[in-house]
């Protein structure tokens, strides 16, 4: 499949490394290690400065599915909306165009569930929908190579479980290769054969799976001194005065489109403190609930929606709304192309704004940089935003939404992208503020290590 032999690139070298046709490999790195070079370098992109070896495969035959990739896709299609035709009512690419035409009958498609999205647009997905979208567009292209990144990530327990299934079949039945960049040992399948790991850049086999040498080298690889406390700023911890009764209250609570009812009939309520978990399958509306209380779902006023004491609809000014909320959401990931600091991105977080328009005071600043040496970022801050690992991007919006320290912090699978450790570092962070602030936490998560005990209320969808 391929071979490389010193390989030398400033962002990543390797010694030597061969991969057989119909083998699984995980690749192991964290935000910062550099794992998105491996398939720049597969795909042709990361030209090297040095190489003794490089036998590559077609860039056709491998297949890149990642957040980064899913992102491309994203602005792409929004692109295409800027240039449609007003009047036409147009959801950009659909599904079935980024399948092979004459496999639109094929068993897999039904098997992730995707068979009854065929017509809807790409931007329409969730995000878990997304994800499964460009695999099975891989495996239906008849690529030779996956390159998949954290691809459990955004996946309910059932969707996982056909994902592996399906990735056993392309590896037996299929003869491709399959490639797993991963942040989280939790999500190495049994199934997987070979490990490799990536740390600043360079690149080192360890070997089988199944191996006491290579849990070893694994948990060594895992294992940071840096477990050190987390303090929250003081501007979390003061008492503040709410004068109602409930954050916000949606009364038999309905969102539909044309054809399709994401829900109805939904009574949700959550008062201050009272910290809400929120699970549900794949499409099951999770990101459409949380839309409507953010407001960037218009049926919002068309709903019994009470937020922060307004009645959703009657005159309220959004700002005012959004003054009182942080909102990290794979949707704002998404959106936010504007290209500022690091630094820029984390303090427009206290103007509500995606990208910076406002001057700052000097204490806003010191107060960014806390945040930041909090999530190991501060010696990035004048680095680019999109120049940043999605993972590095992703703690920044998350701190983003925590430097006003908000009454109600909203986290749509927060820690989509992250590796083992900034995940449990961001986990430590939402403990410290259920418990020691005046915050109130709304969590959507998939992973099972994430349903803390110390949510006091848990919706299902
Ligand atoms: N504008 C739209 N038009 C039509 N359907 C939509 C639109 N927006 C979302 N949907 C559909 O509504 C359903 C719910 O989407 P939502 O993003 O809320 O799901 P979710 O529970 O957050 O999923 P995931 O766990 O994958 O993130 C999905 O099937 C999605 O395709």
């Amino acid at each position: 499949m391929f071979t490389i032999k010193n390989y030398y690139h400033p962002s990543l070298m390797i010694e030597n490394w061969s991969i057989e046709q119909a083998k699984s490999w995980c690749v192991f790195g964290t935000n910062d290690s550099g794992r998105q070079s491996i398939a720049h370098l597969l795909t042709g992109e990361l030209a090297p400065s040095t190489v003794e070896t490089l036998d590559l495969p077609n860039s056709n035959d491998i297949a890149v599915i990642s957040f980064e990739e899913q992102q491309k896709i994203y602005e792409h299609e929004l692109k295409i909306e800027a240039t449609d035709d007003i009047n036409q009512q147009d959801f950009g690419t659909l599904v079935c165009e980024f399948l092979p035409a004459d496999k639109l009958n094929d068993p897999l498609i039904k098997m992730v569930g995707l068979d009854k999205l065929l017509h809807s647009g790409y931007r329409q997905l969730s995000s878990g929908e997304g994800r499964k979208l460009l695999l099975l567009a891989a495996i239906l292209q008849g690529k030779k190579l996956l390159i998949c990144e954290d691809p459990f990530d955004s996946l309910d327990k059932e969707s996982c479980y056909i994902l592996n299934q399906l990735f056993i079949n392309v590896i037996n039945e299929r003869n491709t290769s399959l490639m797993l960049l991963l942040g989280n040992r939790s999500d190495v399948p049994a199934w997987c054969e070979k490990i490799a790991i990536i740390k600043h850049g360079e690149l080192s086999v360890i070997g089988d799976q199944h191996n006491n040498t290579t849990q070893q080298r694994l948990n060594e690889f895992f294992n940071t001194d840096n477990d050190e406390p987390i303090e929250l700023p003081e501007e979390f911890r003061k008492d503040r005065l709410y004068p109602h009764e409930y954050l916000f209250k949606l009364v038999n609570g309905a969102v539909r489109y044309q054809n399709k009812t994401v829900f109805e009939g939904l009574n949700i309520s959550v008062k201050p403190k009272q910290h809400t978990l929120i699970t549900g399958k794949n499409g099951s509306g999770k990101s459409t609930l949380l839309n409507l209380i953010t407001g960037e779902c218009t049926q919002c006023y068309s709903n019994d929606l009470t937020l922060f004491g307004f009645k959703r609809g009657s005159g309220e000014s959004i700002w005012e709304l959004k003054a009182n909320m942080g909102i990290v959401t794979p949707e704002l990931h998404r959106q936010y192309r504007i290209n500022g600091t690091l630094l820029s991105v984390v303090l427009s977080g206290l103007f509500d704004s995606i990208g910076l328009y406002q001057q700052t005071e000097n204490y806003q600043a010191v107060y960014a940089r806390q945040w930041l040496k909090k999530v190991g970022l501060d010696q990035k801050e004048k680095a680019l935003f999109n120049e940043l690992s999605f993972g590095e991007q992703r703690l920044a919006l998350i701190v983003r939404a925590l430097i006003k320290a908000p009454l109600l912090l909203i986290l749509d699978e927060i820690t989509q992208g992250l590796d083992e450790f900034n995940r449990h570092r961001i986990l430590k962070i939402i403990k410290m503020i259920m418990k020691d602030s005046q915050s109130t936490i709304l969590f959507v998560t998939h992973r099972q290590d994430e349903l803390l005990d110390t949510f006091s209320q848990h919706i299902r969808l």
